[in-house]
């Protein structure tokens, strides 16, 4: 999951195709050559689903007609899918980079004053990865028949193993300062909706690094989206995270402004503040 200011260079790190220069292939890219190559078409099977999520609508990247996509819950498990996001089975390399190029077409992106292609949309990419296991270990696959010996054909009717795994890469959209980014009218609609789910998403991430007992998932479609795989992450990760010192800059921006107005009110009675070396204090009379 890429998190960061605008113009950080998340979409440049994650989705930069490298057509041009190897080198600069992004992480998506590197990704699926290191799946790919350690999948095998007879035993295997990639799979992609690339969406965005903007201005808290779910649309496919893969098929822009699909665009507001319901998030289905389970209501036993509460495990959070997307039923009618577009799948598409990935053979090679080169189709990926040809979905890739499509999904980022249709992802909304804006000029702003911090970056030319700001994105506007929180794009996720989620690559599926089933594996079938035909041969078990002979403890396991040798069973008595009737007559008392082991049976092939019972060993060869049972259902092969599958093993399943996902990888989610997330390039969110940037926080932003509206002072910096000047975005005015719709994109100010759109910048408020990216700060707030950023903000939610922080939320989610100190909540699991303090262990409480509720994580607001259900704040925003993006921490609902995530819930599941953010559980997953490791704990270093939540705890040192530089949304927590984001929250924490803006705290100090508070507190700032909070003792700014404090010595302009206080300044008319008589006071004023001046810095100790270690803390503001009153002075005078
Ligand atoms: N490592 C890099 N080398 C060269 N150029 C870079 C690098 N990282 C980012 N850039 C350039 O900086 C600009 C901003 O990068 P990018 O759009 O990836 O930022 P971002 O963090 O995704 O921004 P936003 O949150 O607004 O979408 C782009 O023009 C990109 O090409």
């Amino acid at each position: 999951m890429a998190y960061g200011q605008t113009g950080t260079g998340k979409t440049f790190t994650l989705g930069k195709l490298g057509e041009e220069d190897i080198a600069a292939r992004g992480i998506m890219v590197r990704a699926m050559e290191d799946i790919l190559a350690d999948t095998s078409p007879t035993s295997d099977s990639v799979s992609v689903s690339y969406f965005q999520l903007y201005m808290e609508t779910i649309q496919d990247l893969l098929f822009p007609g699909n665009d507001n996509i319901a998030i289905a819950e389970d209501p036993k498990s509460g495990d959070v899918s997307i039923p009618a996001a577009t799948v598409v089975e990935v053979r090679d390399q080169k189709s990926f980079l040809e979905l890739l190029r499509l999904g980022d077409a249709h992802r909304f992106a804006a000029n702003t004053k911090l970056n030319t292609e700001s994105s506007r949309s929180h794009a996720i990419l989620m690559v599926h990865v089933r594996r079938s296991i035909n041969g078990r270990n002979d403890s396991e696959s040798s069973f008595p028949s009737d007559n008392g010996q082991s049976s092939s054909l019972v060993k060869s009717l049972r259902p092969p193993i599958v093993r399943k795994s996902k990888l989610v890469v997330v390039d969110l959209a940037g926080s932003e300062r509206i002072d910096k980014s000047g975005s005015e009218g719709h994109m100010l609609e759109e910048a408020k909706s990216i700060n707030l789910s950023l903000t939610a998403l922080g939320k989610c991430i100190n909540s699991l690094a303090e262990g409480s007992a509720h994580v607001p998932f259900r704040d925003s479609k993006l921490t609902r989206l995530l819930g599941t795989h953010l559980e997953s992450l490791p704990a270093w990760v939540a705890q040192d995270n530089s949304m927590k010192k984001e929250a924490f800059s803006s705290y100090w921006l508070l507190s700032s402004l909070y003792l700014w107005l404090s010595s302009l009110c206080l300044g008319g009675g008589g006071y004023k503040l001046s810095w100790t070396g270690s803390w503001w204090s009153p002075v005078g009379g």
